[in-house]
């Protein structure tokens, strides 16, 4: 098995606070991992150290071949280059068709021909169950159509690892459960995905490996242990 991305005794800061202490992770070249714990827990902070937003500033990672520590400027594009990164907040350019979101970000990375640039965009479209939607304006679609369009456009330029924080925090359960089929199909594809969240019904309904950002570190979840959300325990408590 080859890591794809490794850290080994990394402190993660946001700026002079020390967010996530000691942290030694693995994850195999395709490999779909989960990354859960609290609101502020660190997970975000976790995925930003991967794709170099944070910087590593103690102990060692390695993220699809480039040495975090100490890092390039100018490698830090090429890195990301192998990234496909989701957000929650569906973002794409609402002033112009899917299409156009999806030829910007082609154009932006040095493709210059319309015929390869045209059967890219058919593709990841086609990847995300999307074909039909190239002439629709974001405001078109639904929140989950929008998040398909990001994982399409994340997928754009073949990258590794698609790291996605938070991606179903703004859909319901059902369109959640569609766009994790779509991360799994992608996985199944041979992609790592790496997904930080804290939708814990929808990690049991696709169950994987499991890290945690707890009490200032990052913890493996044993298969059989039962994850408990404190947080939508208080909500019902509470409603
Ligand atoms: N830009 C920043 N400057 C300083 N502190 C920050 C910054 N961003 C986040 N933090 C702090 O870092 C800690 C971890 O935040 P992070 O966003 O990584 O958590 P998270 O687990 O992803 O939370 P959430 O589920 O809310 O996204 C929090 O205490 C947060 O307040």
């Amino acid at each position: 098995m080859e890591a794809i991305i490794e850290l080994k005794g990394a402190d993660i800061y946001q700026r002079e606070n020390l967010i996530l202490k000691d942290v030694s992770l693995q994850v195999e070249k395709g490999e779909f991992l989960y990354i859960i714990g609290k609101v502020g827990s660190g997970k975000s902070s976790l995925l930003k150290t991967f794709y170099v937003e944070l910087p590593l500033i103690e102990g060692e990672g390695e993220v699809v071949g480039y040495k975090l520590q100490a890092i390039k400027r100018k490698h830090i594009p090429l890195l990301r280059r192998k990234l496909g990164i989701v957000f929650q907040d569906f973002q794409l350019l609402i002033d112009r068709s899917v299409y156009k979101n999806l030829e910007f970000v082609l154009k932006a990375t040095g493709w210059k021909q319309e015929r390869a640039i045209k059967d890219r965009i058919r593709e990841v479209l086609e990847i995300v169950d999307m074909p039909h939607s190239g002439s629709k304006m974001p405001h078109q679609l639904s929140g989950g159509e929008q998040q398909r369009i990001v994982i399409a456009r994340a997928l754009l330029n073949n990258p590794e690892i698609i790291l996605a924080d938070e991606p179903t925090g703004n859909l319901d359960p059902e369109t959640s459960e569609s766009l994790l089929n779509v991360l799994k199909a992608i996985n199944k594809e041979g992609k790592t995905v790496v997904i930080a969240t804290h939708d814990y019904p929808l990690i049991r309904k696709f169950p994987a490996r499991k890290v945690a950002c707890e009490d200032g570190g990052v913890r493996e979840v044993g298969e059989e242990e039962e994850i408990i959300d404190f947080e939508s325990l208080l909500d019902d408590e509470l409603s």
